[in-house]
């Protein structure tokens, strides 16, 4: 504890509790401070990795954000409920500011162009569709997909086909490959936005006569205009398909996407405090996605002893927390003398099992069950960072 002490002392106006339940402490801080509160340790590297050419010379790190679509507002929402708040003069302005982030520049781009700047060494981070980043990225090495799960902008890059007429029975992509209809003078005409992924997936799967067209939008339409036999496209609710007349066949998914954080390489390990910068952005989210859909759960139970309580709450399946749970006496004074009849137990419980969690904590004998969302789950080191190392050979 008197390690955190300095960070403690700064919290005039408490926001954020924070507990250590293994060693059963509870302490508030201020939102500005809580990350400096559980990163454990300092992260400054430095790296002896083969670099092929230097990267430009500037002092900022820069974090590209989509500037428009539909992954634009999604982003900021996940970096505020993160607390860094993307600070935005207006909306037409390309550079912001996230001010817990004092050497980071934001700059609002569109997708695509994030991950070329990403490659051209404009810009050090990114946040897109993996989409985006497997189709303009082309499979170059100096991409690093940094979180590859950010929990928005799900769809899937798949194939489809009408459903009428010489496609009416083909439901595989296996099927489709045999059609006899395809040949050199005659081949598959293929609609997509997505021409380095759309014929890479092609010839992995062995199919030979295809040719590929390509339109910015609106490509559920080409089949019924003539224009292609199929579209490449991405597809989440499947309604624009479904309203097309068009369905998706087995076998025919090139890629199931959702929002990534992506770096490059060379910023990560050239350029001063990005790495730190990447460090602090990736702890804020993975503390908050696995925040996301876990309950807090208090509740207190007759016993004689600690131990005895956790024995029982351990015996039910839905309740063994994070780590176990935390266990502590409640005392009150009988008789003139201090005794703990009750224990207060707290375990952290999925969503989906809450219900399943309250009905197991009442049949051993909980009561004044309380239940409260989690804002964030800091591991003692993220998962994700050890496997950035490790890509980074560090
Ligand atoms: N139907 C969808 N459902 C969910 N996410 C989607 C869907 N379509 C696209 N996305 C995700 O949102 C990202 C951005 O899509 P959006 O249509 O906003 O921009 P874009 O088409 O790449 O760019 P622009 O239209 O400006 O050229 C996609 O790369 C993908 O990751
Ligand atoms: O499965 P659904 O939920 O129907 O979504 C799929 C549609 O969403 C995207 O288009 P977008 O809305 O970005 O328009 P665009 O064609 O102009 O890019 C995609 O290109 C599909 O057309
Ligand atoms: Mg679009």
């Amino acid at each position: 504890m008197s390690l955190l002490q300095p960070y403690f002392q700064q919290c005039a106006s408490p926001a954020f509790s924070i507990s250590f339940p293994s060693h059963s402490c509870y302490v508030s801080v201020s939102k500005r401070t809580f990350i400096s509160c559980c990163s454990s340790q300092s992260q400054t590297a430095i790296v002896d990795a083969p670099i092929d050419s230097k990267i430009a010379e500037r002092d900022e790190i820069r974090l590209g954000l989509p500037s428009k679509g539909r992954m634009a507002a999604d982003t900021l929402d996940l970096l505020k409920d993160c607390q860094l708040s993307v600070k935005q003069v207006n909306p037409r302005q390309y550079v912001a500011q996230i001010p817990q982030l004092s050497n980071l520049e934001v700059w609002f781009q569109r997708p695509k162009d994030i991950v070329r700047k990403l490659l051209s060494g404009d810009l050090d981070l990114g946040i897109v569709g993996l989409d985006t980043v497997s189709e303009y990225g082309q499979g170059n090495e100096d991409l690093i997909i940094v979180h590859d799960a950010l929990e928005y902008g799900d769809c899937r890059l798949s194939l489809a086909i009408p459903k009428y007429g010489i496609f009416e029975n083909i439901n595989s992509l296996r099927e489709l490959a045999e059609m006899p209809q395809w040949t050199v003078e005659k081949p598959l005409r293929v609609a997509t936005g997505f021409t380095y992924l759309g014929p890479k997936f092609m010839k992995e799967n062995g199919l030979k006569h295809v040719i590929f067209s390509t339109a910015d939008g609106a490509l559920e339409a080409a089949p019924a205009m003539g224009i292609a036999d199929a579209i490449l496209d991405l597809v989440s609710s499947g309604t624009t398909l479904r309203e097309n007349n068009l369905k998706e066949i087995e076998g025919g998914v090139v890629l199931e996407s959702q929002a990534v954080l992506v770096a490059s390489r060379k910023a990560l390990i050239q350029r001063k405090g990005a790495l730190d910068t990447t460090h602090e952005i990736l702890e804020r989210f993975e503390a908050h996605l696995r925040a996301l859909g876990q309950f807090t759960v208090t509740a207190n139970m007759r016993g004689g002893s600690g131990e005895e309580v956790a024995e029982r709450v351990l015996s039910q399946p839905s309740l063994a927390g994070l780590q176990g749970p935390t266990v502590c006496p409640v005392f009150c004074k009988r008789d003139g003398k201090v005794t703990a009849d009750y224990y207060a137990i707290v375990i952290c419980v999925p969503k989906k099992a809450l219900y399943k969690s309250v009905q197991q904590l009442r049949a051993i004998g909980g009561s004044g069950v309380l239940i409260s969302p989690l804002t964030y789950i800091f591991d003692e080191e993220t998962p994700r960072w050890r496997e950035l190392l490790s890509k980074l050979g560090i």
